[in-house]
Order: C-alpha cells, then structure tokens, then sequence
C-alpha cells in the first residue's frame, strides 16, 4: 500500500461553467489545466485511498473573497459573549445559531471551540414532523418549541456584512459542490443516466454551514478542539485560515496527516453518505482538530450534503466498480439523509 506524506491535490477547473471561471482565467490558461479524465481519475483515486484531497480552487475563488468569509468570522468571535449569545442555538431550532465554547460534543466529550451553524432552509415541500424528527422526549432538548432543523437560520448584526458574504459564498459551495459531484461520478464509471440519477438526489443540496473559532488549547489540559469523527454527508469544503497543524487526517495507513492549509485550495473529504453510494470503496475518513499553537484558528467548512428527502443506497457503479478492481464491496443499506442528520445532530449540543 502506498504511504501517502501529504494529500493529493485535484483541480475541478474543466469541470466549472466556464461562466463562473474568475476573470483572470482565460480560455488559454483554462485549456492548461487537467482535463475531464485526468480531473476525474483522480479523484477516483484520492477518494479510494485517501478520502481527503485538496481542491485546487484559484480558478473560481478569489484569495479576497476567501479572505473575507474567514475575516467575518475572526470579527464575530471577538464581539463580547452576551451579543454572540442573542443568536444562541436556543433562540431557533436548537441547532441553527452561535453555540459557545464547549457547547459541541463529540462521542461524549466537550470540544473546545465556539460556532456559528447555517443550514439550508427547511424544504417548503415537505411533510409533518414524524417521530424520529422529535427530540422533545430528550432532557437535553433546548428550551424551544421549533422542531430540529426547522428554525430560521440566525446571523450576527455585527459584522453586519456577515450575512451578505456567507450567502455569497453558500452559492459558490453549492457550484462548487455540482463540479465536483459530476467528477467523482465520471471517476467512478457512472454513464450519462446514472449520473443524473445521482444529481437529483442533490439537486437541492441540505447544505449545512459551520463558521469555527478554535482559541488555543490550554497547555496541559485534557480535551481536544474537534474530537475525532467522520463527517455525516456528501463532500465537505473547507476554508481554513493559514494555521498549520490543527486539522488531522487518519490515513488509510492509519497514521494521521497534517492536513495544512494550502493557498488556493480548499481541503476536501467525503461523507458517510458517500461511502454508501460507493460500497464502501470511498470510506469516509476519521479527521480531528487539536489546535496548540498560540493563535485563535477560524476554520468554515461548507457541508454539501443530498437532499433532505434523499433515499442514500449503494450505486450500480459502484458494483462495477469493486468488481473492476478486485475489491469487496460494503453494503451500507439505506438511509432517508434527513433522518440520518437529525439522528446525528439531536446529540451534538448541550443546552
Ligand atoms: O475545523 C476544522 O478544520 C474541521 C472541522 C470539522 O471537521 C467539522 O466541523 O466537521
Ligand atoms: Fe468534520
């Protein structure tokens, strides 16, 4: 097996509307970027073995607009506690909203990091609560009577241009999220019918958004700053500011990677849904924060994610796929993407 120092890094360029290419990209300088094949053959391969790979992304975002999403948050986190707190969680859904130092709990423990949390808009179309959307019967439910989920998203009043940026890069993501999806779909051997059968179970992405401010870890002390797990969805894209060694990757070798900014690209990893659409052959990778260097870290990771109602089993292609490299493939059964996430969310807080 092939010990990976660092991660791969994989340019989508041939895979964006030439429309939302930057300016500065012209067709000659697209044309020296890799092609669809090349683009999708590694991904295919970056998410086989590694499930984490840079996302080469100077073609379709400006360093100033990346600059500006990490900048509002490092501004929201230094306003004082009671005004972050008028959007605290519990003002909406329980999950939408500022949650303070020590709020977010992984596997049991409190990590060490505050956060403000989007999610798409609840989809209009959809029906009544059922049971398993309820978390009322939990005594840690939060003092509100909006269902999981379903509360507006809250933003800050100061900076006031936070909520302008956040939606603008929210459209980026959700571009962002097609180019990529259409490439490790053609990675995979997906034909043309197949694909779109994908598409419209993300069509209407349930995107999820995390703005993060990580103060250092005190020295000494028990705790983590994100404690090890694995992300619940499609493709996770993450803006980080240019601290190093916060972010670790559990490699298939099963040592973890330091998975430092890099300039002009994104860090990228793969879901739990995603390793059900592919058998198993594109597991979803354990990751963790420990942030110990002296400087306050402000990560965003953009969450695309299926459709609320998305049934999530595993694909033709990916049978094909196993069978073409001589793997076994992994049956995960089928999950309503909706149930998944709330059964995952409605543990995460403490109010
Ligand atoms: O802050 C980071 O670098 C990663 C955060 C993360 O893994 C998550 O929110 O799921
Ligand atoms: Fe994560």
């Amino acid at each position: 097996m092939t010990i990976l120092q660092s991660l791969p890094i994989i340019d989508p360029t041939s895979y964006l509307p030439h429309t939302h290419l930057l300016p500065s990209v012209s067709l000659s300088t697209s044309n020296n970027r890799p092609s669809r094949s090349e683009t999708a053959n590694a991904i295919h391969r970056a998410c086989r073995d590694v499930g984490f790979f840079y996302l080469r992304v100077d073609s379709f975002l400006s360093p100033e607009e990346c600059n500006e999403v990490v900048d509002s948050g490092r501004e929201f986190f230094k306003r004082p506690q009671e005004e972050k707190e008028l959007i605290r969680l519990e003002e909406s859904d329980g999950v939408r909203g500022y949650q303070r130092l020590h709020q977010n709990i992984t596997k049991g423990k409190a990590d060490h990091h505050e956060a403000l949390d989007l999610y798409a808009p609840w989809p209009s179309s959809s029906s009544p609560p059922t049971a398993s959307e309820s978390m009322t019967d939990s005594s840690e439910s939060p003092k509100t009577t909006l269902a999981p989920l379903r509360g507006p998203n809250q933003y800050p009043s100061n900076p006031a241009s936070m909520r302008h940026t956040l939606e603008r890069w929210t459209e980026k993501m959700k571009i962002l999220g097609e180019a990529v999806m259409h490439a490790m779909a053609d990675g995979l051997g997906l034909d043309d019918k197949e694909w779109k059968d994908l598409w419209g179970l993300v069509n209407d992405s349930f995107w999820v958004m995390r703005v993060i401010g990580y103060p250092p870890l005190p020295p000494g002390a028990e705790g983590i700053s994100c404690g090890e797990h694995k992300d619940y969805g499609c493709l996770t894209f993450l803006l980080a500011d240019p601290i190093p060694s916060s972010l670790q990757v559990l490699s298939t070798s099963s040592t973890w990677l330091s998975a430092d900014p890099l300039p002009g690209c994104l860090v990228v990893n793969i879901g739990e849904m995603w390793s059900i659409w592919s058998r198993g052959l594109y597991p979803a990778t354990l990751h963790r924060v420990i942030h110990t260097s002296p400087t306050y870290r402000v990560s965003v990771p953009f969450f695309f994610e299926p459709n609320y109602h998305a049934r999530v089993k595993g694909l033709e292609g990916a049978r094909r796929k196993c069978l073409e490299e001589g793997r076994e493939e992994v049956d995960g059964g089928e999950v309503m993407y909706g149930d998944f996430l709330l059964g995952k969310v409605s543990g995460n807080f403490k109010y």
